[in-house]
């Protein structure tokens, strides 16, 4: 028999909730009745509305679940060699916004895994189209050879090294790893100052001619940048381990064209991939979330392994946990009741939500239905070239090309990540369950990532605004969609009365 992989138990607060739903209900309806006695139909109208809304809300408290996943008993089911292979996702836009160093480090976090190298790749999304980023990742690609060494034999569990000299007092060892961290941020910061990469900086002939190029390139026009940093087959560490894939890209982007934010650059990342290493499994990591336990994607394959449990299994998704909160977190920006409460309440209905980042899909779902049968793991055949030969490379750039998605009006609407809306999370987590996939919620004691929260009341808002802006596009798009959609409608309207409530707390 299969060990146990996975478990759960309905959450222990269930028969509260479902007590407090009962007797709230006839409170409702005593008010209600109350109001058909007095003249104010008004009052009646507005004490409807608010109970329809308090109704929705209670699908998240009727059969909330937790989880326990044991990935010590995933040797018994698969030898680590034959894993299913892992392509992250890691999405940037703005290297002043999003500082070039700190997105290195995310993308070090996750080759730092503990997974099969030969089976892990990182993709970087440059929606900046920044050669600064760029430089911060060839000066990562060099530091990994060190940092991935030191992360295995150390047993360090917090392996991205901005988060790692935070928090932890340094021996000899860690000392030497911190002054060449430094040595990468200064040179990273002094081309940071100057505003672009002085040749100087650069030290091999081949990083030098792909800076020459970088002219009069602007965030919104420019051609595509595909560039594999770190090769599994010939790239090794200092203990001649082999490295996992790093490569970064930067799509096409042409006034012309529509390029859908974050959906569009993650659409983007599907193909390229595709044509690279085409694993089955995706995780979408933003460039603020880094990695906290290393042994992450093995709690993801304690699911996706489960045969009786995977075949409609579209993704895992981890809560969003937050570092640098300020003081009682008074801008809420842990947002418990969205990433954490009424996760548990979705995932016991079978449709935990996408977060937008710490999350992982099976590939297949994103391009086809549950009924059509999912390939196997198997069946992602590896490719025996070189990422960086020239056919595969001429291959990834057709697909990052603006032009591509002319005439294949699929992508965004059935395949990949859904169009539509500035929440692409929501709106394609949306789709996939009306599709029939179902998710899970896997929450971890220690935190699988860790991201910044705002930090400012300025920021507090201008996230909040996007994400209602976000929602009400789907409230729009659900009205002229039909039925099955306002179901959906109805349940978002609870969900930005919520974020309303966060937004007034805030003010
Ligand atoms: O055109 C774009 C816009 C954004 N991003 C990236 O998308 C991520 C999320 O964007 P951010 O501005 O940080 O949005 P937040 O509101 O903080 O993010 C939350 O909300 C988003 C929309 O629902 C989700 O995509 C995110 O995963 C979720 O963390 C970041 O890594 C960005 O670099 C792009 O790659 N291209
Ligand atoms: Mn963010």
């Amino acid at each position: 028999m299969a060990p146990l992989l996975h478990t759960h138990q309905i959450h222990p607060r269930t028969t509260l909730n479902r007590l407090h739903f009962l007797l709230y209900s006839l409170s409702l309806l005593l008010l209600l009745h109350h109001h058909t006695t007095t003249p104010s139909f008004l009052l009646l109208l507005a004490d409807v509305f608010l109970a329809f809304l308090w109704l929705l809300s209670q699908g998240f408290r009727w059969r909330p679940v937790r989880r326990w996943e044991f990935p010590e008993l995933l040797s018994k089911v698969t030898a680590s060699k034959d894993f299913p292979a892992l392509d992250v996702f890691i999405c940037t836009t703005d290297p002043y916004k999003e500082p070039p160093v700190g997105v290195a480090s995310t993308a070090l976090s996750a080759l730092a895994f503990d997974y099969p190298s030969d089976r892990l790749s990182v993709y970087v999304s440059d929606d900046g189209g920044s050669d600064l980023t760029l430089f911060a990742f060839f000066e990562a690609a060099k530091f990994a050879r060190c940092w991935l060494p030191f992360c295995r034999e150390n047993g360090v569990m917090e392996r991205s090294p901005e988060a790692y000299f935070q928090s932890s007092g340094c021996d000899v060892e860690a000392e030497k790893m911190k002054v060449m961290f430094e040595s990468l941020k200064e040179r990273v910061d002094c081309a940071m100052e100057k505003g672009y990469v002085d040749l100087n900086l650069v030290n091999s002939l081949e990083e030098k001619e792909i800076f020459k190029t970088w002219k009069n390139f602007t965030r919104k026009d420019h051609p595509s940048v595909i560039q594999v940093l770190l090769e599994s087959k010939k790239d090794k560490d200092i203990t001649g381990h082999p490295l996992p894939n790093l490569i970064y890209i930067s799509r096409e982007k042409r006034p012309a064209s529509l390029h859908n934010f974050k959906a569009g650059a993650l659409n983007t990342l599907l193909r390229v991939s595709e044509t690279m290493t085409n694993a089955p499994l995706i995780l979408t990591l933003d460039c603020d979330m880094c990695s906290n336990d290393p042994y992450a994607p093995k709690r993801a394959l304690c699911y996706f392994l489960d045969k009786d449990f995977s075949p409609n299994l579209s993704f895992v998704q981890f809560p969003q946990r937050f570092t640098g909160l300020n003081k009682n977190d008074i801008y809420n920006g842990e947002f418990r009741r969205v990433f954490t409460l009424g996760e548990q309440g979705l995932d016991g209905l079978q449709s935990a939500n996408y977060l937008g980042t710490g999350c992982f899909f099976s590939r297949g779902s994103l391009y086809s239905s549950p009924p059509m049968a999912m390939p196997s793991f198997d069946e992602f055949k590896l490719h025996s070239c070189l990422l960086s030969s020239e056919l595969i490379l001429l291959k990834a750039h057709e697909v990052a090309s603006s032009e591509y998605e002319h005439g294949r009006k699929e992508w965004g609407s059935q395949i990949g990540f859904r169009y539509g809306s500035l929440v692409e999370d929501y709106y394609t987590c949306y789709r996939l369950h009306c599709q029939g996939w179902r998710s899970v919620f896997c929450n971890p004691d220690r935190p699988a990532f860790l991201g910044e929260a705002p930090k400012s009341l300025v920021d507090a808002i201008s996230q909040s605004k996007r994400w209602f802006v976000g929602l009400y596009q789907l409230k729009i798009f659900s009205m002229v969609t039909g039925l099955r959609s306002m179901a959906f409608c109805s349940f978002y309207v609870t969900h930005m009365i919520l974020g309303k409530d966060e937004v007034l707390m805030m003010e």
